[in-house]
């Protein structure tokens, strides 16, 4: 065997008759990026210039030969020559082989093989060293314009994966982005994201192609997966490799329909460092995932699992939210069946889902809140806000900067930037309680809102688009107060498109005892004590009552029913509710005889208020319910009656 000294890089003069050859080469090398497409035009030009029959470029790999390329009828290598050349890191002659190092002292073991089957020459030729090294050069370029294209590719991918994942708010979708792009970034047939349920013990994968509901549950100790969990290091599986191939579960192969060769996973970590999954592209088209592909994979994961946490906490958030919105409207119900209420079920379900005006009338308590959200929760608007505001609760020189916000700095107590009411309510619905009392100015501004559907915060100059939609209400007859010029004729009619009259308690028949008895269920779940009911007698006690047109004064007597029956009784009868329906006397008595009439029902009402406020330990909202009012009327009285008023 003859040994030839280390090869080197020859000048063309050396080999004139290998220039054109040379020419060729470097030229297919400009205009390929894919090594493989290269080799398949390099390799038959550097065989015919050498005058051989077969010319492979091998690869060891493994303890195995990898041909990268060939040109010529293939014929079985000469694997103990390609060993020592390999080893020994020289070119060498064996018969008719001839082998050199494509690259030598680069530790690629890439081997340019050469058979011819008459030989001209028994020394090694030095053309074909040469020969070797221009191939060399030539692909060296072809391989780094590939790296470059596909760092490009990659760096590409990655930001449409960033730029879709600021679009995409849902899991399934992004999954599938995310493995159609690296499918494609990385030549491979399939991608999957495993998520690990730790508490199953589960690896969930998506999308999963041909399997029901596009999602594969494995338990998380399977396959490659299953290793790159528990080590958090990346694994490869090549194609052919007995060993490894073994340790591919073939059982969710079968699951997929799916024969993987090759394999390529890596773990996903959150933004703390937790392992909460693995990303894993298989089947290389043409060969196997290389280092680069892997240097890829993990970077492209790192993008993926920022994306995909964000995701979850949106679709958790979207989740909750739905479920706040459910609980809600669930909670938000019309209780009656007399016809009045059946009719006004029926237009609430008719108006919803518009976005008509609606004008709620009907006395205080009667439940016009409870019929405005009812049409919130009704309408497509239900999971935006409901923001109800009282405008008799609010002073004039407040009206503006409640509704419409205000800067910071816009008046004195500005301290900060407010957003009003009608922003809050900007996809929502926006409930005006008590619009009545809005002043004049007040409705001036409320009508330029409703027209131009833009509101400017106080001291602030941007105009802010709202979309909100209007619902009003009042105890008072707007008709009477357009008339007195007191409320704007065409404030009144934008607001009063629909109108929806609230029948008075005393109007509802035999809704009294069902709204009773579902008041007196409510209260003696929230006091957790056994749910008492009505005998017949006590029902028919209470439909002999002169009600008010206020429900909310009999909610509030059935909440002290709730609280006050004893703890071992399940049945209220008739004397039961002696006490409560009964006017109460005691502070009536109290008062002595001399005072004229108008004082000592002040001083009755002063009484009042203040036994329903101590017995509330001071909690205004409290006290102002149990006395069937609101919150702010009661300030209102107290401030008439010339009661101190603490408030915030
Ligand atoms: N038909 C009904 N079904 C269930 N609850 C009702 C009904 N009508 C009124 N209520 C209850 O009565 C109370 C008063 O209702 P709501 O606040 O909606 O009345 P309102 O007419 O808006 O009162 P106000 O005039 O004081 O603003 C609430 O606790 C509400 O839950």
């Amino acid at each position: 065997m003859a040994k030839t000294p280390r090869p080197t890089l020859a000048s063309l003069d050396a080999h004139p008759a290998l220039a054109e050859t040379a020419s060729h080469l470097f030229y297919a090398a400009a205009l390929e990026n894919v090594p493989a497409a290269f080799l398949k035009q390099a390799l038959p030009l550097v065989c015919q210039a050498l005058g051989g029959d077969y010319l492979a470029l091998v690869k060891g790999e493994k303890g195995k030969w990898r041909v990268l390329g060939a040109s010529g009828p293939e014929r079985p290598l000469p694997t103990d020559l390609l060993a020592e050349v390999l080893d020994s890191d020289e070119a060498q002659l064996k018969r008719q082989w001839y082998v050199t190092p494509l690259s030598p002292h680069s530790g690629t073991g890439e081997l340019l093989a050469a058979y011819r089957t008459w030989m001209e020459r028994p020394e090694p030729s030095d053309a074909f060293v040469t020969t070797a090294g221009w191939l060399n050069a030539a692909l060296a370029a072809v391989r780094e314009r590939e790296r470059l294209d596909q760092r490009l590719m990659r760096l590409q991918a990655i930001l449409e994966i960033a730029a879709r994942w600021q679009q995409t708010l849902e899991m399934a979708p992004l999954l599938e982005q995310m493995a159609a792009t690296s499918t494609r970034l990385l030549g491979s047939e399939r991608a999957t994201i495993f998520l690990w349920d730790r508490a199953a013990k589960q690896l969930i994968g998506r999308p999963a192609l041909g399997v029901q509901g596009n999602e594969l549950r494995i338990p998380d100790s399977t396959g490659i997966v299953g290793q790159v969990i528990h080590s958090g290091q990346p694994r490869r599986v090549d194609v052919d490799v007995e060993a490894e191939q073994g340790e591919v579960d073939r059982r969710v192969d079968r699951q997929l329909k799916f024969h993987t060769k090759s394999l390529l996973c890596v773990p996903l970590r959150g933004r703390s460092g937790e392992l909460f999954g693995a990303f894993e592209v298989i089947n290389k088209i043409g060969g196997n995932f290389t280092d680069i592909d892997q240097e890829a994979l993990v970077e492209l994961a790192a993008h993926a699992a920022v994306a995909l946490e964000n995701t979850q906490q949106v679709e958790d958030l979207l989740h909750s939210r739905k479920q706040i919105t459910d609980d809600a409207a669930q909670r938000v119900q019309m209780i009656g069946d007399c016809p009045a209420v059946q009719a006004l079920r029926s237009t609430v379900r008719r108006v919803a889902d518009t976005d008509l005006a609606v004008l709620i009338l009907g006395e205080n308590g009667t439940g016009k809140e409870v019929v405005a959200q009812m049409i919130h929760y009704g309408s497509r608007r239900r999971a935006e806000p409901f923001v109800a505001v009282n405008c008799a609760a609010i002073t004039e020189t407040l009206l503006e900067s409640e509704l419409f916000g205000h800067e910071k700095g816009a008046f004195t107590d500005a301290r900060e930037m407010r957003q009003g009411k009608f922003e809050l309510a900007s996809k929502g619905t926006l409930f005006l309680d008590e619009i009545g009392d809005m002043s004049l100015a007040g409705q001036a501004k409320l009508l330029r809102v409703l027209e131009e559907k833009i509101v400017v915060r106080v001291g602030g100059s941007t105009n802010i688009a709202t979309n909100a939609r209007v619902l009003a209400a009042t105890n008072q007859n707007l008709a009477d107060l357009v008339r007195q010029k007191r409320f704007r004729e065409d404030l009144y009619f934008r607001l009063n498109v629909v109108t929806l009259d609230m029948p008075p308690l005393r109007d509802r028949g035999d809704d009294i005892v069902t709204l009773a008895e579902h008041f007196l269920k409510h209260f003696c779940l929230q006091a957790r004590r056994r749910i008492v009911k009505f005998t017949t007698a006590a029902k028919r006690r209470l439909l002999a009552h002169r009600w008010p047109g206020n429900v909310r004064e009999l909610r509030n007597l059935m909440e002290r029913l709730a609280y006050l029956a004893p703890d071992d009784q399940d049945k209220l009868d008739a004397p039961d509710l002696a006490f409560i329906l009964s006017p109460a006397s005691t502070a009536a008595n109290a008062l002595s005889l001399d005072a004229p009439l108008t004082d000592a029902t002040q001083r009755f009402q002063i009484e009042y208020i203040k036994r329903h406020i101590e017995a509330c330990r001071g909690n205004m909202t409290a006290a102002a319910e149990r006395l069937g009012l609101h919150r702010s009327n009661l300030y209102r009285k107290m401030r008439q009656l010339e009661m101190e008023v603490d408030e915030e």
